[in-house]
């Protein structure tokens, strides 16, 4: 022990104790102090959370982690344990401190943001590409064939100008004015006589071919409608026909037309006034959501909308609280770095905790009948192995099977060594040495850094799989697009350079899948390293198989009718030892919902198909068109931390109906927005305190506007999803 400092050895002593007595939290929490006090706050923390794992309910624990979490900048986990502690120890002064620091730590850079954000933040639609999707051209020739076959419409069939005479063009024009007048009024039937009338004059008059097409679509016939745009050709056809063509192909469920349509209508709009118009470009996602979210959509009460902030989900029916309003199941997950330990299978979640791991050190106390008891009722969770590796387990050989085919193949050490240094990487907990050597962080988020390369090793899976089914040896960019489909979904959007806060990881997952597994080579450039991890942190949301080893366990335990059941049911009332979340997943219509401080579903976790996904779960009526909100963070916190951890972790500035209608404090009028003068700071809302007016008449105002929807309703800790902290 000749070089260690007296902390290093009181450490050592310290897990010469832990090792003997594995059921007293205090040397865990001794232990985590000496961890702090020297920096190392992943193990500060690990310490401080098996102390919690023996004694839930420990102060000193809760305020320990709270510390280590708040350094490692994972900010929920540590308002999470903060305010565990204050709920048990309301006058606690360390709590009190520990959260002051937290407040401080995210609001940093608060008042900078707010003042420099406008109330509207950012318009989604300029985010998105109008991209063709592989197999489109396909898909077009298809639906050209179903307009020329169900509703006679041949998109060749255009009418040329004709050389009409000037008086007939002038008899024309006046049916058009009156077309147009019968329209404007409302008498549809007159207005389609007109145009028939005035095209019968001059059959080559395109403005009298869009207007009949209106006048069509008024009359709620598409087909007709599009019939007359499609003789118009193509260099006449202005950028309203194109628009209104868009919408008739959607109408006719054509989409891969009616995205043709609205491509060229946004193209048409002038440069200048892109950011202004932004009708058509609105149109076309609307479309392409339609297309991707019908799917996932139709068994359910709620489809996709497309609005200034992107996705979003609405309500189709009335939907009562309690009501699942949908069910989701991810397309990739990983384990939370915290929960590495947790046995569970990598492929789709299940909980593979074994009864000793369950009961953990107080196993061996139980009485030796207990324990055999206990062995025998728990389920078989020996699962399998890749029998490549011998690092990823499964709960099947179903799982198995898929995950290898899926992503595995490409990424399993024992087939790409260079994924070794990734699995090492998460037993480490995202530690290892960085550039100049030097042991630290190399991973700063609360998800395992084998999401992203599960998603790389999909997409690469994918190309690999239509290469063999085409016979060909390279991926063309048809191949790269089909396989990156399935990421589509998910938005990505982000403010900092990813590829150079973890230049490590970037260059880990480089090496990776250059490789792949020697017959594929995998280029990540730093573009798409953001924009991959962006799309992770944005999307991924906590979540835990919420049937285990332990329900089946407490099932077979009451199936039994022994005595010796009912005395570990006791036992197992008095200590709860549910594992709680221990995954990250990406969930295609789940992250479409957006997130409000008043959200009105949460999210639950749950079982599809025998597999771990999530409900969601209405929270309060919900009427039809109504947008359903989830909420991204702890919403009982007051405005400001609200507005600016949300910033933080997921770059935006938050304007939902509870934001508008509170303040931060009592310095500035929640409404006129006027600055308190002097220390006289005004009065705030007697019944929720959240909001300060400067006169009565102000507080009458927003009450009217919008403050007594949000003023009593009630705010409570949910679980949150899973951001990027330290980002
Ligand atoms: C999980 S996605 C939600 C769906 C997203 N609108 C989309 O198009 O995919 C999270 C992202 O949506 C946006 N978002 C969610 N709630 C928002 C809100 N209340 N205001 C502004 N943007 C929001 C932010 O860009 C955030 O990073």
């Amino acid at each position: 022990m000749g070089d260690l400092t007296d902390a290093d050895k009181k450490i050592v002593a310290l897990s010469a104790v832990i090792g003997a007595v594995k059921t007293d939290p205090g040397p865990f929490l001794d232990r985590s102090t000496l961890f702090s006090e020297k920096g190392l706050y992943r193990q500060a923390l690990e310490d401080a959370k098996s102390a919690l794992r023996l004694e839930p309910k420990h102060v000193p624990a809760l305020i320990a982690a709270g510390r280590a979490a708040l350094k490692l900048k994972r900010f929920e986990e540590s308002y999470k344990f903060l305010n565990e502690g204050l709920t048990l120890d309301s006058k606690n002064e360390k709590i009190v401190e520990s959260l002051r620091l937290l407040q401080d730590e995210i609001v940093s850079d608060y008042d900078e943001r707010a003042q420099g954000i406008p109330e509207k933040t950012y318009k989604a639609v300029e985010l998105c590409s109008q991209d063709v999707y592989p197999g489109d051209d396909e898909l077009y020739k298809h639906e050209v064939e179903i307009l020329l076959k169900k509703y006679t419409i041949d998109i060749a069939d255009i009418v040329k100008p004709a050389d009409v005479p000037l008086s007939k063009r002038k008899e024309a024009a006046s049916f058009g004015v009156m077309a147009y007048n019968a329209r404007s009024d409302g008498r549809l039937e007159e207005a389609l006589q007109c145009c028939h009338v005035a095209l019968g004059k001059d059959p080559g008059n395109y403005r009298l071919l869009h207007m009949r097409a209106m006048v069509f679509d008024d009359l709620e016939e598409p087909a007709h409608a599009l019939k007359n745009l499609v003789m118009i050709p193509k260099p006449f056809r202005f950028v309203e026909a194109w628009k209104l063509g868009g919408k008739l192909l959607q109408k006719l469920k054509l989409p891969v037309m009616s995205e043709f349509w609205l491509r060229k209508a946004t193209e048409m709009v002038p440069e200048a006034d892109r950011r202004k118009d932004l009708e058509a470009a609105m149109l076309f996602q609307q479309v392409r959501v339609d297309r991707i979210y019908g799917p996932l959509t139709y068994e359910f009460p709620v489809k996709v909308k497309f609005t200034d902030y992107g996705r979003a989900v609405v309500a189709t029916e009335s939907l009562k609280p309690e009501e699942n309003a949908f069910d989701d199941t991810p397309v990739v997950i990983g384990q939370l770095i915290s929960c590495i330990q947790q046995p569970a299978c990598g492929h789709c979640g299940n909980s593979m905790v074994t009864v000793q791991q369950f009961f953990g050190p107080t196993f061996d106390s139980l009485p030796e009948d207990l324990q055999t008891f206990a062995i025998g009722h728990w389920p078989d969770v020996r699962g399998v192995t890749c029998s490549g590796c011998q690092r990823e387990r499964y709960c099947s050989e179903n799982c198995r099977h898929e995950a290898w085919y899926r992503y595995h193949r490409v990424m399993c050490p024992f087939v790409n060594p260079a994924a070794g240094d990734l699995y090492e990487l998460i037993e480490n907990r995202g530690q290892g040495r960085d550039e100049k050597g030097k042991w630290s962080d190399l991973w700063v988020c609360q998800y395992s850094p084998i999401v992203l390369a599960k998603i790389w090793a999909m997409i690469a899976s994918e190309a690999k799989r239509l290469m063999e089914e085409r016979g060909i040896t390279e991926p063309d960019t048809e191949i790269w697009a089909r396989a990156k489909m399935p990421f589509r979904k998910f938005i990505s959007y982000g403010s900092m350079s990813a590829a150079q806060k973890m230049p490590e990881i970037f260059k880990l997952m480089q090496r990776i899948f250059e490789a792949c597994d020697g017959t594929l080579s995998y280029k990540i450039s730093e573009a798409e390293f953001e924009a991959r991890y962006y799309q992770a942190t944005c999307n991924l949301q906590a979540f835990a198989a919420s049937v285990t080893p332990k329900t089946a366990f407490m099932d077979n335990l009451v199936k039994t009718g022994d005595i010796r059941a009912l005395r570990l049911l006791r036992f197992l009332e008095e200590n709860d030892r549910s594992a709680g979340v221990s995954f990250a997943g990406m969930f295609p219509l789940h992250a479409c919902l957006n997130h409000a401080c008043d959200n009105n579903v949460y999210v639950m976790d749950g079982f599809v198909n025998g597999k771990p996904a999530v409900h969601v779960r209405v929270r309060r009526h919900i009427r039809p068109g109504d947008e359903l909100f989830t909420t991204y963070i702890d919403t009982a916190m007051p405005r400001k931390l609200r507005r600016a951890w949300l910033c933080k972790s997921f770059n935006f500035w938050c304007n939902c109906r509870r934001c508008q209608f509170e303040g931060d404090d009592s310095s500035t009028c929640t409404e006129c927005k006027k600055a308190a003068s002097g220390d006289r700071n005004f009065p705030g809302c007697s019944r929720c305190r959240k909001a300060w007016y400067c006169s009565t008449a102000c507080q009458k105002k927003a009450w009217a506007r919008g403050h007594r929807d949000i003023c009593s309703l009630e705010h409570t800790a949910v679980q949150m999803g899973v951001s990027a902290t330290g980002s």
